[in-house]
């Protein structure tokens, strides 16, 4: 699903994030991305969702070479990718809703096929019963479940999230953990980076190890091969 070969990012400054990484992450897998603080997650993430291109070598999701994707399509690859973020960036002068319904919005949907995908959106992540709410009152676990319910309404195959769990205790970790391996068990792809090594050391799912901007290893928290 995502193949790195051979890619350096080196930002503007020259600090070089990632050096030659080449990785594969396959589809209908649930992958952990870990490794110390600054060892390049974020900038991974950020090359696979286009936010930033690579300095050199090739990435390819599903297929295609992102290296061939023009800035006018950048929108179009994008639909097929879904984010997640540590703070959610959710609006806050906007209805849980509406947050949903943002990415349907751009992508030009009508009423009220809107309508249905949000609140089957919102149904999945369990808050249908909060759709008309303002995230402000929700709890840091229900906002980040309104994240990932306007991520995953477009339907993408493939789901990044980007320490989706750093704000939240133990108990409500656990309940995002099982949201994404739900997504993952109805086949969407999904890609999570995070510092959480307890967390995803409780989970038989296969785990890339990076280290200033390398793959350091690539296996399973309970050593069991693929
Ligand atoms: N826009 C930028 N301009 C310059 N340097 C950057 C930029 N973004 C990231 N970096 C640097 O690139 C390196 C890798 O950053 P990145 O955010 O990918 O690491 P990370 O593994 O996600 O770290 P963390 O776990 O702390 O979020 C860091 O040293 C960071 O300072």
């Amino acid at each position: 699903m995502i193949r790195f070969d051979n890619v350096s990012k080196r930002y503007p400054g020259g600090f070089d994030a990632l050096r030659g990484l080449s990785l594969h992450v396959p589809a209908g897998q649930l992958t952990f991305l870990t490794g110390h603080s600054g060892a390049g997650k974020s900038t991974l993430l950020k090359l696979v969702s286009l936010i930033e291109r690579p300095t050199s070598g090739n990435i390819l999701i599903d297929g295609q070479n992102l290296n061939r994707v023009t800035r006018r399509q950048i929108p179009f690859v994008r639909r097929k990718v879904g984010i997640i973020f540590q703070n959610h960036q959710l609006l806050f002068d906007r209805t849980v809703f509406d947050n949903v319904a943002l990415p349907l919005i751009i992508a030009g949907h009508d009423h009220r096929e809107i309508g249905r995908r949000v609140r089957a959106a919102l149904d999945k992540v369990g808050l249908l019963k909060h759709e008309r709410a303002y995230p402000h009152p929700l709890s840091g676990g229900e906002q980040q479940r309104v994240g990932i319910a306007r991520a995953v309404v477009n339907r993408p195959p493939l789901l990044l999230a980007d320490e989706p769990t750093g704000n939240l205790d133990p108990e409500l970790s656990r309940e995002i953990m099982q949201l994404f391996e739900q997504f993952n068990q109805v086949g969407v792809t999904v890609l999570i980076a995070t510092h959480d090594i307890d967390l995803i050391s409780r989970m038989n799912h296969p785990i890339l190890i990076l280290k200033a901007g390398r793959l350091q290893a690539a296996g399973y928290a309970r050593g069991a091969a693929p």
